[in-house]
């Protein structure tokens, strides 16, 4: 079997052959089915069998990722996984994988992400989950909000209704404004939008756009829904304000003719439950996995975090789908860090995967040492790194690739 890199010209056959390990046609009507046009060929690779027949694939896209603190960094998004099955369980995706990490090496990238089609398969390869996301369920009428104890704020301005085909620019310039405040956002390169590459609102499924507007008349947020048999559905809600997520979620939960509305992707830490009069009215549906993250050049992905307490801790970080293992010394002060190799003894020690599930701040070290998977050594380790590892909001992804 020979692993090799494709070009523009591998489109077709790159395509056929990831369908067939999916068992599907690439005319299978799929909300999601245009994701195939914003494949980089020049990022992707082919498995090919002795005889030349291609057998799987898989590719990368440039995605820029958001860490605590607002950061921008660029991050690799694994992506078109497929063995044909007929070559399963024979180490193709194990020998993909390996030449793709070491193609992201070689591009000098410090961060890869993906979603995973089944939560078994990637931690071998050291990704880790990272974030998580949440479908709430709410009968209108048990939508009634309370009145706020403390008075709170409501969002000024008001809501246009658009339609997705009508939108032009707006949802992406909305969306890329959100993405850049919220940690465990990915980037919606522009040719995804004008390409309809992905779930709606970004491919051309017909959907309506609740677009809020400040008192100035600036589009702030967004909606995207379609009202269906008395469901209505929310694809995502969009906005870096809080008051006008709330403005959007109260739109959507006043619809008439709905019966229930469905959020498809809320955040965990979002504070709708308590801003109900009924606090039982939203069933969840927790998605436990979501974005999986993978530190490719510990150091770096490490320093380039923002990070909010100061502290020092020495971290022996295991990966062996690489072979490799480090000790480091990471000091944090004032918000800034610093992380050398050392020769100290270690407060945790972790496999990659796991510093990946604790990078974007998803989940606090002391689970991972309650779980058994990361070791702490010394009584108050594990509650020296819940405090450096704290984050100031809780990651969220919404992107589908
Ligand atoms: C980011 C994305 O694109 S997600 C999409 C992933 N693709 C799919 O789900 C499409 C359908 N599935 C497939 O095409 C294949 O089963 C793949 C790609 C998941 C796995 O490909 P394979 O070539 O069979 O994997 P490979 O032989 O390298 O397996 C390596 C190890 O992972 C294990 N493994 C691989 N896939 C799975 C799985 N789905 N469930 C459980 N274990 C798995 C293997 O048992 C093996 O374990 P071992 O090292 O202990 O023997």
């Amino acid at each position: 079997m020979e692993i090799r890199d494709t070009t523009d010209e591998d489109f077709g056959v790159f395509v056929d052959t990831l369908y067939a390990a999916f068992g599907r046609f690439p005319e299978t009507p799929a909300e999601g089915g245009g994701i195939c046009a914003a494949y980089e060929m020049d990022r992707a690779l082919l498995a090919v069998a002795p005889d030349g027949r291609p057998i799987g694939t898989a590719a990368a896209y440039s995605f820029e990722l958001t860490l605590p603190g607002a950061i921008i960094v660029p991050a690799a998004g694994v992506t078109a996984v497929g063995v044909l099955p007929t070559h399963r369980r024979r180490g193709v995706l194990s020998a993909m994988m390996r030449r793709m990490l070491a193609r992201l090496d070689a591009r000098g990238e410090f961060l890869s992400v993906l979603l995973a089609s089944e939560a078994v398969i990637y931690r071998r390869f050291g990704y880790g989950p990272a974030t998580t996301t949440q479908r709430l369920t709410i009968p209108r009428h048990r939508a009634a909000f309370a009145v706020p104890r403390a008075g709170g704020a409501a969002a000024d301005g008001s809501i246009e209704l658009l339609r997705r085909a009508e939108c032009g620019d707006l949802p992406a310039e909305i969306y890329d404004r959100y993405r850049r405040a919220q940690p465990g956002a990915l980037s919606r390169p522009h040719h995804w939008w004008s390409r309809g590459a992905g779930q709606p609102p970004v491919s051309f499924a017909p959907r309506y756009l609740a677009v809020h507007r400040d008192a100035s008349g600036v589009a702030d947020g967004y909606a995207s829904y379609l009202l269906d048999s008395g469901t209505l559905t929310v694809d995502e809600v969009v906005a870096t304000d809080d008051t006008v997520f709330t403005a959007l979620a109260r739109f959507a939960l006043g619809h008439d003719l709905a019966t229930e509305v469905v959020f498809k992707h809320w955040p965990p830490d979002h504070p709708l439950r308590w801003q109900l009069a009924d606090v039982r009215a939203a069933q969840v549906q927790p998605d436990p996995d979501w974005l999986w993250v993978r530190l490719l050049d510990v150091p770096r992905a490490l320093t380039a975090r923002g990070w909010f307490a100061d502290g020092e801790l020495v971290l022996d970080v295991d990966d062996p789908f690489r072979g490799e293992r480090g000790r480091y010394l990471l000091t944090v002060r004032e918000g800034k860090a610093e992380c050398v190799p050392a020769d100290r003894a270690p407060d945790l020690t972790l496999d990659v995967s796991d510093l990946g599930s604790l990078y974007l701040g998803g989940v606090a070290p002391s689970t991972l040492v309650r779980a058994g998977h990361v070791r702490a050594h010394g009584p108050d380790a594990a509650s020296r790194a819940d405090a450096l590892f704290r984050v100031d909001r809780a990651p969220h992804c919404l992107h589908w690739f």
